[in-house]
């Protein structure tokens, strides 16, 4: 029997525009559709080429999920938090390790904004990284138990949701809220490959366990067909929505 995730979004997958430059990220994105997935905006893509790529993608209809991850004092942060919700973007993250004051000026910042319905993120331990990364840090605990941790710190602290990994999913639906949103990257359909994620999951499976959205990089952005690679996601994920 197939399993129907609970979120009645059906624009779960967001693509990560990491490009070097604003012909290829407005490219890829004009390959897609914005009623179909939703885009992300990272370090490399936003560090070359600053707003304008948002108000591009913005132009064009997608809901851009600005992926910088601050991490910094709390007031530094709020007001990075408030110029990217005064961009007018869907979604923006912070590290949830920046800790309880980061987030709650964060958190009450974007209050602040006018209009503002950007959704706030924490990202908890990244899906590069693996039981060893974390010892290397002092961290002597599974992934899990330190995902957890950050989990309930982030929706103590008034956020929206969490970036984790789509293998945490199951037990952290057990302690969160249904509504906080649990966005998971380290997405790799069975035959892609894994390159520097290690905490990964395949789109059916991510959405099965209760992934809100599923964040989706070179599996899609470095396919001989990204439009072919994205079909291929969707028709996967189509019986389970
Ligand atoms: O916040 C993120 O989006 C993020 C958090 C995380 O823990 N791991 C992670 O891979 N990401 C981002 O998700 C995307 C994954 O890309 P691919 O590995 O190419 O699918 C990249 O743009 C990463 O910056």
């Amino acid at each position: 029997m197939i399993e129907k995730n609970m979120s009645s979004d059906k624009k779960r997958v967001i693509v990560a525009l990491d490009y070097p430059n604003q012909k290829q990220a407005l490219e890829m994105a004009a390959q897609l559709d914005p009623a179909r997935c939703r885009v992300k905006v990272g370090k490399e893509l936003f560090t070359r080429c600053g707003p304008s790529i948002v108000e591009s993608l913005h132009t064009s209809g997608f809901d851009v999920f600005l992926d910088l991850k601050f991490h910094d004092i709390p007031n530094t942060t709020a007001k990075a938090v408030r110029a990217a919700a005064e961009m007018g973007v869907w979604m923006v993250n912070v590290h949830a390790s920046g800790g309880r004051k980061m987030m709650e000026t964060a958190r009450n910042e974007l209050e602040q904004v006018n209009g503002a319905n950007t959704l706030l993120i924490g990202v908890t331990v990244l899906t590069s990284m693996e039981r060893s990364d974390l010892a290397d840090l002092g961290l002597d605990v599974d992934p899990l138990e330190h995902v957890k941790r950050l989990a309930l710190l982030t929706e103590a602290s008034g956020l929206d949701g969490i970036v984790c990994s789509a293998q945490e999913v199951t037990p952290l639906r057990q302690v969160v809220g249904a509504d906080f949103k649990l966005v998971t990257p380290g997405i790799r359909p069975a035959d892609a490959e894994v390159g520097d994620q290690k905490r990964i999951m395949t789109p059916s499976d991510a959405i099965t366990a209760g992934s809100d959205y599923l964040v989706i990089g070179r599996p899609i952005t470095k396919a001989d067909s990204p439009v072919d690679a994205l079909a291929a996601i969707d028709a996967e994920l189509a019986p389970l929505l």
